[in-house]
C-alpha cells in the first residue's frame, strides 16, 4: 500500500479544535475530509481533535481503522468496547486477539449494575429484545455507551459505518455531530464491503470467525444470522425479519431512545400497581 501523504500541516483547522463546533465549521471540516483516504482523515482527527476515542463492536471496518492507526500514530486512540453480554463467543476471542495484536487499551463496558447475562435477566427478566427492543437497546448499548463517554471525557468517536450499508447510513458524512454534542468521525465512510475485506486479507487484519460461516455483520447471537453476497445483503443478517429495525440505537436519537425506554419502564411499574 501506498504510505499515506502526511497531511498534518496543509490543514488550516485550529489544533486543538475548539470544541463545540459550529454547523459552519462542521461543513468546512467535511469539505476537506470527504477527498480524503481514510488513512489521512484518521491522521488528521488524532492531530486535531481533542477527546478522542475509537468506540469498536470488532466489525471489519472498525478492525480497518485501528490497523490503520497502528500504522500511523505510536499512541492511538483507546478503544472502547461495548459488552451487551450477548456476543458470540468468537466475538469475545477476537477482542483477545486484537488486544494481543496492537497492544491497544481496550474499556469494556457492561449493561448498569450486571456482569453476567443472569444479573442482567434478574433485573430486565428474559428475552427483552423480544419484549421492548427499545428498552433492550437502551440497557445494553446506549446507556452503557453513554456513561462510558461521560467518565472517560470522551468528546469524539471514530465509529466503523459506511454509507454502502445503506439504510439511515446511506448519506453518511466523514463528520457528525449526534444530539448529545459528540463527534463521530466515519473515517471509511466511502468504503464497500469489498474493499474492506480486501484491506483486512491484505495487511492479515485479525477477524471474527463467523465471517468464515457465512455471517457478515456480527452483533448479539440472539439477532444475528447468516447473509447473502453483496453490499445489499451485509446487514440483513442484523435483526432478520424484522424489516424496519437497521440500528442497534447508539446510532439514532439518543434522547428519543432514551425517553422510549423510559416510557416502558413507567408502564411496567403502572401495570405491576395496578395487577390484581
Ligand atoms: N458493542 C459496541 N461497542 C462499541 N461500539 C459499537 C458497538 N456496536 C456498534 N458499535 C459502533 O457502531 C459501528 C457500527 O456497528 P454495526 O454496523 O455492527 O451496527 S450497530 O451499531 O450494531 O447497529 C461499529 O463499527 P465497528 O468498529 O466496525 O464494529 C462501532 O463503531
Amino acid at each position: 500500500m501506498t504510505p499515506p501523504i502526511d497531511i498534518a500541516g496543509t490543514s488550516t483547522f485550529s489544533k486543538p479544535l475548539q470544541l463545540p463546533l459550529s454547523q459552519e465549521e462542521l461543513d468546512r471540516i467535511n469539505n476537506y475530509l470527504r477527498p480524503l483516504v481514510p488513512e489521512e482523515s484518521l491522521r488528521w482527527a488524532v492531530d486535531h481533535i481533542p477527546g478522542l476515542f475509537q468506540t469498536t463492536a470488532f466489525g471489519l471496518t472498525g478492525l480497518v481503522a485501528i490497523d490503520m492507526l497502528s500504522k500511523i500514530t505510536t499512541s492511538p486512540p483507546p478503544l472502547i468496547f461495548i459488552d451487551t453480554l450477548y456476543h458470540f463467543p468468537e466475538t469475545y476471542e477476537l477482542v483477545k486477539d486484537v488486544k494481543k495484536k496492537y497492544g491497544v487499551p481496550v474499556t469494556v463496558y457492561k449493561p448498569q449494575g450486571c456482569n453476567t447475562v443472569q444479573d442482567f435477566e434478574r433485573k430486565h427478566g428474559e428475552k427483552l429484545w423480544e419484549t421492548d427492543e427499545d428498552a433492550y437497546d437502551f440497557s445494553v448499548k446506549v446507556e452503557p455507551a453513554r456513561r462510558a463517554y461521560e467518565e472517560l471525557g470522551v468528546k469524539a468517536v471514530i465509529t466503523g459505518r459506511r454509507a454502502s450499508q445503506g439504510a439511515d447510513r446511506a448519506n453518511l458524512q466523514p463528520l457528525e455531530i449526534d444530539s448529545t454534542g459528540l463527534l463521530k468521525l466515519n473515517p471509511l465512510f466511502a468504503w464497500n464491503y469489498h474493499l474492506v475485506e480486501w484491506y483486512i486479507k491484505e495487511n492479515g487484519v485479525p477477524r471474527n470467525k463467523l465471517l468464515d460461516q457465512g455471517y457478515r455483520s456480527v452483533g448479539d447471537w440472539h439477532s444475528t444470522v447468516k447473509s447473502g453476497e453483496g453490499d445489499a445483503g451485509e446487514r440483513a443478517g442484523r435483526w432478520a425479519g424484522k424489516v424496519e429495525k437497521t440500528e442497534c440505537g447508539l446510532h439514532v436519537d439518543y434522547f428519543k431512545i432514551k425517553a422510549a425506554a423510559e416510557k416502558k419502564e413507567r408502564e411496567d411499574v403502572q401495570h405491576i400497581q395496578t395487577a390484581p
